[in-house]
């Protein structure tokens, strides 16, 4: 297991952390994978992140990127706390998104038909593209829960996605990487501890791909329950 982070452990709790991650082949109980397990790095608890290596061949980017290429839009907010350009693709686009679908359903056990998820939106960011601390829950209504974020390039230097308070950041260096995190507490309230940003890319150009999943629908797919920390 690689990890940069990995040697900054101070408090008990953080080394308890540390212990607890792991990496492991995962099947989620679908029969979708069970002959192709999916390769998870658990990367933190609190928040639950977890890093999927080798969730899309090269040429699944490749074939999204193009896909996504004609229709991105700059996103310039007068507040410049988001700097990249960003399309979303149906999946009747083309196979290669309902094939990506499939394994992400797999993968999360979630419903990700619509209304239930959003439809894929790619991003582009150049040099300088960066996308500043925030979270992707609502912050006065929760609407969306899950985040699956795919990686479609490797970046020269900097673009790396960062959790600030967990004090973690995952570097783009892996293309077709999927980071997965829960935005919402089983509970419906928004995890404070998601604040994540992009960092600003440095060198090289950074694509990714991200798929919100919403809450409502998910009811028998992800319990409930009373923990306010689960
Ligand atoms: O690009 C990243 O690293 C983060 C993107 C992000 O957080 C978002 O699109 O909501
Ligand atoms: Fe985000």
């Amino acid at each position: 297991m690689k990890s940069s982070w990995w040697k900054v452990q101070s408090t008990p709790r953080l080394r308890w952390a540390c212990r607890a991650l792991h990496c492991s082949y995962e099947t989620n109980d679908s029969p979708y994978l069970i002959l192709q397990p999916v390769k998870r790095e658990l990367l933190w608890l609190q928040p639950y992140v977890a890093l999927y290596h080798d969730f899309i061949s090269d040429l699944e980017a490749e074939k999204i990127k193009g896909l996504a290429a004609p229709w991105l839009f700059l996103v310039t907010p007068l507040n410049l706390s988001a700097m990249h350009s960003s399309a979303w693709l149906k999946d009747t686009v083309d196979p290669v998104i309902v094939s990506l679908d499939q394994r992400i359903a797999a993968l999360t056990g979630l419903n990700i038909r619509p209304p239930y998820a959003e439809y894929l939106q790619v991003v582009n960011y150049g040099i300088g593209g960066h996308y500043e601390p925030h979270f992707d829950h609502a912050t006065v209504s929760n609407k969306a829960c899950e985040t699956g974020s795919q990686r479609l390039s490797s970046v020269d230097a900097g673009g790396s996605t960062a959790f600030i308070y967990a004090n973690l950041s995952v570097p783009v260096v892996k293309v077709s990487g999927t980071l997965f995190w829960w935005n919402l507490h089983r509970n419906g309230a928004g995890n404070g501890d998601t604040l994540h940003a992009g960092c600003p890319v440095l060198a090289g150009d950074k694509w990714v791909a991200n798929k919100w999943i919403h809450e409502h629908g998910q009811e028998f797919r992800r319990r409930c329950g009373p923990d306010p920390d689960d």
